[in-house]
C-alpha cells in the first residue's frame, strides 16, 4: 500500500491554479491515487463567459480525467470550486466560503501564478508575490493545516549559474516592492522595471524569486516547502504519455516548427534543455506534501525538480528528435515543410528571420490579398519572432541545479511509493518522451486525428514539389539576369554548356562503339 496515497485519504486539500496545466495534472493524480480524499477546494475565477461550474465540468469531461472517473465516480462531488480572484483583496472569497476553507483545510498546494514573461510588473507582483503573502496569512489561520506547498520555478534564480536548494535574498525586499506598487503609477513602474529586475531576464522570473522570499519570511510556524520545476513539458507516463494543454515552454514552438512557420531559432545546440514532464513534477509535489506534513522538517526545504544533472538532454538532440518525429507524424495543413535549424549569432539570426520568416509571410499575404482574402501571415510571424526573442535567453545558457533534497526524499520513500509517485528522471528515455510529446501536441493541442496522417504526408509532398519548383525558377531567373549583365557569368555558362555537350557526345560515341 502506498503511504503517500493513504496519507491524502480523508484530507481536505486546497489548490490554487487548479485550472492551469500543472493544477489539472495534480488534481487528476490526487483523485486517481487517493479516491477516498475528503474534498479538494479549488480557487477559480469565472473566465471567458464560463461559470465556475462550467469550468470544472469542462476539466472533468476532458480525456485527462477518464481514468479518474473509473476509480472515483463521484469525483465531481468531491471538488468544491470556490469563486476567487487572486488579484483581489482576500481573494474576493465570500465570508461563508472563507470560513469553510479556514476551518477544514489540511494541505495547500499553491500553483497559481502568471507565467507570462512580459507581464506588467504590477500584475506580476500582485499575483506572484502579494497573492502568495495573502495565502500565507490565510494559512496561518487554519488550525488543521499540515503543510503548505509553494510551487516556484527553477529559473527564479536564473541570474546565477549554479543554484542550490536554498532561498536566495533579492536586492530589494519584497515588502518594499509590494508597497511601491500601491502608489507608483504605471508609467513610473515601466520606467523603473529594468532597474528593479536587474539581471533577471523578465518580470516572471523576478517575481517568482520575490515570491520565494515572501514564503520564507512570512511562513511563520507553518510547515512549508518550495518546489522548483524547470521547463514543464507534456506528461511522461501518467495518466497517459504526451498530455499537454497549453502553448507555454516548448509546446508552442513545436507547433510553429511542425506547421512550417518556424525555420530557425537562435539557440545553442549543446546547451542543456532542462525539460521536466508535468507528471514528474506532480509526483514530487505530492511526495513533498506528505513528507512536509509527516516529518515536519525544521526549516523550509526547497526541492529542485529538474532533469539536467541526472539525465541531461541538449537542445540539439531535442530539436533533431522533434524534426524526426514530424517525418512519421506530420501536422495537418502545414504552411511549409518542417525544416528548422539553429542559428548561433545575431547576424545569421537576422538574416534567416528576413529570408525564412518575414519574406515568405509577405509573399503569402500578397497571395491572400490577390485572392481577395485577409492577410494574416505577417502578423502571425511577428508574434512568433517576439515569442522567440523572449525564449532565447533560456535556450542559449545552461544551469546547474543541485538536487540533494529531491534525492533525499526519493530515498525516504518506500519501494511502492517510489513506483506510484515516481520522480526519478534517470529512467526517462528522451527520444521516446519527445516523440510522445509531439504526438500529444498533435492530439490534445491541435486536436488533429491520426486518420489524417496520410493526407498530411501527401500535403507535405506537394509542398516539397512546390519548394523545388520555386527554387528552380528562382535560380533560373537569377542566372538569366546575371548572364545578361556579366561577361564572366556568360563565359562560365558557355563553358558549362560546351562541357556538357562534349561529355554527351563522348558518351554517345562510346556507347555506339560498344554495340
Ligand atoms: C548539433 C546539431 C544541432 C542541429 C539541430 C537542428 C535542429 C533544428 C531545430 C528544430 C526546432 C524544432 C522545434 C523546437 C522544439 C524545441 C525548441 C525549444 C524551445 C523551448 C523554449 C523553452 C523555454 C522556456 C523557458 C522557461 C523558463 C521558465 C519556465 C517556467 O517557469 S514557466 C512557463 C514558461 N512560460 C511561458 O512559456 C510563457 C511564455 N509566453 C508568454 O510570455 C507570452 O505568451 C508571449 C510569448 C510573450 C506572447 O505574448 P502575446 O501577448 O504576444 O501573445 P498571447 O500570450 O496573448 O498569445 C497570442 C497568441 O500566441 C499564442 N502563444 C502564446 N504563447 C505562445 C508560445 N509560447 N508559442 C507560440 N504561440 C504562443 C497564443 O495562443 C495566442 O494565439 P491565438 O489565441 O491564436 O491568438
Ligand atoms: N509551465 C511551466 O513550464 C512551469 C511552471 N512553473 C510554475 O508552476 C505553476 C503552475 O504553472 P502552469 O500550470 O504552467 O501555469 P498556467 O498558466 O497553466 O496556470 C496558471 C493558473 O493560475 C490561475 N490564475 C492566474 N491568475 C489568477 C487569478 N487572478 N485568480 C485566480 N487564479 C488565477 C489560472 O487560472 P485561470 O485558468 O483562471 O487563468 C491557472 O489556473 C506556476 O506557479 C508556475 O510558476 C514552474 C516551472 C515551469
Amino acid at each position: 500500500m502506498s503511504m503517500i496515497a493513504a496519507f491524502y485519504g480523508g484530507k481536505a486539500i486546497l489548490i490554487t491554479g487548479a485550472t492551469g496545466f500543472m493544477g489539472k495534472v495534480l488534481m487528476e493524480k490526487l483523485f486517481r491515487t487517493s479516491p477516498d480524499l475528503k474534498v479538494v477546494y479549488i480557487l477559480v475565477r469565472p473566465k471567458q463567459g464560463q461559470t465556475l461550474q462550467q469550468r470544472v465540468f469542462q476539466i472533468l469531461d476532458s480525456k485527462l480525467f477518464e481514468k479518474v472517473k473509473e476509480v472515483c465516480p463521484n469525483v465531481h462531488e468531491k471538488i468544491r470550486a470556490i469563486s476567487a480572484d487572486l488579484n483581489q483583496n482576500d481573494f474576493a472569497i465570500s465570508k461563508e466560503d472563507m470560513k469553510e476553507l479556514l476551518s477544514h483545510t489540511n494541505i495547500i498546494f499553491h500553483c497559481a501564478a502568471t507565467v507570462r514573461f512580459d507581464d506588467h510588473l504590477r500584475h506580476a507582483v500582485q499575483l506572484n508575490v502579494t497573492a502568495t503573502q495573502q495565502l500565507l496569512l490565510m494559512a496561518s489561520q487554519m488550525p488543521k493545516l499540515e503543510a503548505f506547498i509553494h510551487i516556484s520555478t527553477a529559473f527564479s534564480n536564473c541570474n546565477l549559474k549554479h543554484i542550490d536548494e536554498v532561498v536566495y535574498p533579492c536586492p530589494v525586499e519584497p515588502k518594499k516592492i509590494i508597497d511601491s506598487m500601491e502608489w507608483l503609477d504605471d508609467a513610473i513602474i515601466d520606467e523603473i522595471t529594468p532597474k528593479l529586475i536587474g539581471d533577471w531576464p523578465n518580470t516572471y522570473t523576478y517575481t517568482k524569486a520575490l515570491g520565494e522570499v515572501v514564503v520564507q519570511q512570512e511562513g511563520g510556524n507553518l510547515n512549508i516547502a518550495i518546489i522548483r520545476p524547470s521547463i514543464m513539458g507534456a506528461t511522461w507516463q501518467e495518466p497517459f504519455p504526451g498530455w499537454v494543454d497549453n502553448l507555454n515552454g516548448p509546446s508552442g514552438l513545436i507547433i510553429a516548427a511542425g506547421k512550417g512557420f518556424l525555420r530557425s531559432i537562435r539557440a545553442t545546440p549543446m546547451a542543456v534543455a532542462d525539460l521536466i514532464p508535468a507528471d514528474t513534477v506532480v509526483n514530487l509535489t505530492l511526495a513533498v506534501g506528505w513528507y512536509t506534513a509527516v516529518h515536519r522538517p525544521k526549516s523550509t526545504l526547497v526541492y529542485h525538480c529538474t532533469s539536467g544533472n541526472l539525465n541531461p538532454c541538449n537542445w540539439g538532440k531535442m530539436g533533431l528528435q522533434v524534426l524526426a518525429t514530424f517525418e512519421k507524424i506530420p501536422f495537418e495543413r502545414a504552411f511549409r515543410r518542417p525544416n528548422a535549424d539553429f542559428t548561433t549569432n545575431n547576424i545569421t539570426t537576422h538574416y534567416w528571420n528576413a529570408v525564412s520568416h518575414r519574406a515568405p509571410a509577405i509573399i503569402y499575404d500578397f497571395y491572400l490579398r490577390l485572392t481577395g482574402r485577409k492577410p494574416r501571415m505577417t502578423k502571425l510571424m511577428n508574434r512568433l519572432l517576439r515569442t522567440l526573442s523572449m525564449l532565447e535567453y533560456f535556450v542559449n545558457r545552461s544551469w546547474e541545479w543541485s538536487t540533494y533534497n529531491t534525492e533525499m526524499l526519493m530515498s525516504e520513500l518506500s519501494p511502492e511509493d517510489q513506483r506510484v509517485f515516481n520522480f526519478d528522471v534517470r529512467q526517462l528515455n528522451w527520444l521516446e518522451y519527445i516523440e510522445n510529446y509531439v504526438l500529444g501536441v498533435k492530439k490534445y493541442l491541435l486536436k488533429e486525428d491520426m486518420a489524417g496522417i496520410p493526407e498530411a504526408k501527401q500535403h507535405l509532398k506537394r509542398l516539397r514539389n512546390i519548394h523545388y519548383l520555386f527554387n528552380t525558377a528562382l535560380f533560373l531567373i537569377a542566372w538569366r539576369l546575371l548572364i545578361a549583365r556579366s561577361q564572366v557569368a556568360r563565359n562560365v555558362w558557355f563553358f558549362i554548356v560546351s562541357f556538357c555537350y562534349k561529355f554527351l557526345s563522348y558518351f554517345r560515341a562510346s556507347s555506339t562503339l560498344n554495340v
